[in-house]
């Protein structure tokens, strides 16, 4: 048994306000939406999709069998859930926004499903995304079909971009997280001319209540995030009450920050992280939590740092910090490379960068730099 998101209980957002006008002034060619009204209909489009397929997600995570994880080129794990998760997203925004021709620059592709060795999997894939379409009931009966839905994944092969607009998703981040029953996040953002207009990012096991200091008595869990440009970062539950504008942290005093990093060991270089606290001050020990839920913690206050140093080599994704990084700055938040400068997500699928990233509120960001520029520099005389 397991609960769905009913399209009623979905959230709801105000449609852009054209629609409402007299259609004698609705059809007026030059009515420019003002700022507020921007990317209303993408957001709430965003926002259905991405609800949708964490409502397939946390299906998945219950129901999980060996047979559904599969290891990438890269050796890294993917599983019916991903792949679920992107045709959904995929789905529902190509449904929502037919208007517009769809450029989506997504994490997975179809290649091992159509190998003889996927079919199994590509027909789990199938059923999940038809049950949760199905229970969502707004898109009437038709079934997709095993073909459709490699058609659906495989539209996220999309370049990016400094042109024109592009959607940005990752659809199971933190799949180790996933896999292990804890934290992931499913994120989707939208590039307008290289910069990031609106994310939305939904995290299915994240309490509702803050986390600070890793401890939570919450029980009730699932958060969804969502910004657009200028106007601020909300927080709702992933079933659908109220929305709550957050903020980041206040502290300025950096020995009261608290500081996440990633679970995996292996993907950020602890040694390093920890010299910066040490610098900082900081005296409790890192809140260790998997995937772009620490930018959605971050956006509320719940920590007051981010520190993300891949080791040599790695190449980061758009999709692994567009919607986490708007989530952050439209709450009151920086987000910069090592050297303190704004990510650019206008490179195409990887962010263009050797160092790092790292988040915090304004008022730390000047003492983090410069505990991040002396650390490199320990660090690289020392090698
Ligand atoms: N070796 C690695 N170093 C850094 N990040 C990695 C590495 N391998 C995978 N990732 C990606 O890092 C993110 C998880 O980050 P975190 O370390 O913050 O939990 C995910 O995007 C994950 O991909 P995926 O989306 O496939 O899970
Ligand atoms: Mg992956
Ligand atoms: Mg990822
Ligand atoms: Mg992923």
């Amino acid at each position: 048994s397991f609960c769905c998101l009913s399209s009623s209980r979905l959230p709801k957002f105000a449609e852009p306000h054209l629609l409402s006008l007299p259609s004698s002034v609705a059809s007026r060619a030059l009515v420019v939406p003002s700022a507020s009204m921007q990317y209303d209909k993408e957001l709430a489009a965003a926002t259905k999709a991405v609800s949708l397929a964490a409502s397939l997600c946390q299906k998945s995570q219950k129901e999980l069998l060996r047979s559904d994880v599969h290891s990438k080129l890269d050796r890294t794990p993917v599983t019916v859930a991903d792949y679920g998760s992107q045709a959904i997203v995929s789905i529902v925004l190509e449904r929502e926004l037919s208007a517009e021709p769809l450029s989506l620059v997504a994490e997975e592709d179809s290649g091992d499903l159509r190998k003889d060795s996927g079919e199994d999997t590509l027909h789990r894939i199938t059923k999940l995304v038809n049950e949760t379409i199905e229970n969502d009931g707004s898109y009437g009966a038709s079934l997709l079909s095993p073909e459709d839905v490699c058609r659906a994944i495989d539209s996220g092969k999309s370049e990016g971009g400094s042109f024109g607009r592009h959607w940005v998703l990752d659809p199971i981040d933190g799949t180790k997280g996933f896999l292990r029953g804890d934290q992931y996040a499913v994120a989707l953002a939208l590039l307008d001319d290289g910069k990031v207009a609106l994310g939305v990012l939904a995290c299915p096991n994240l309490p509702l209540a803050s986390i600070a200091g890793n401890v939570t008595q919450e029980n009730v869990v699932g958060c969804l995030f969502y910004a657009k440009v200028g106007s601020g970062t909300f927080m709702q539950s992933l079933d659908g009450s109220s929305p709550v504008k957050v903020h980041v942290s206040d502290i300025g005093n950096s020995e009261d920050a608290s500081l996440f990093e990633s679970y995996e060991e292996a993907h950020s270089m602890q040694d390093l992280t920890s010299s910066i606290a040490r610098k900082l001050g900081v005296k409790a020990p890192p809140v260790r939590i998997d995937s772009q839920v620490k930018y959605g913690a971050l956006s509320r206050g719940d920590g007051a740092i981010y520190l993300r140093f891949p080791h040599k080599g790695y190449r980061e994704k758009i999709w692994d910090h567009a919607a986490g990084c708007i989530v952050v700055t439209e709450a009151g938040g920086v987000v910069t490379n090592a050297a303190g400068q704004p990510l650019d997500f206008s490179k195409g699928r990887y962010l263009d960068l050797d160092t790092g990233i790292i988040a915090t509120n304004q008022k730390l960001m000047p003492s983090l730099l410069k505990a991040v520029r002396e650390s490199l520099e320990e660090r690289s005389s020392s090698l």
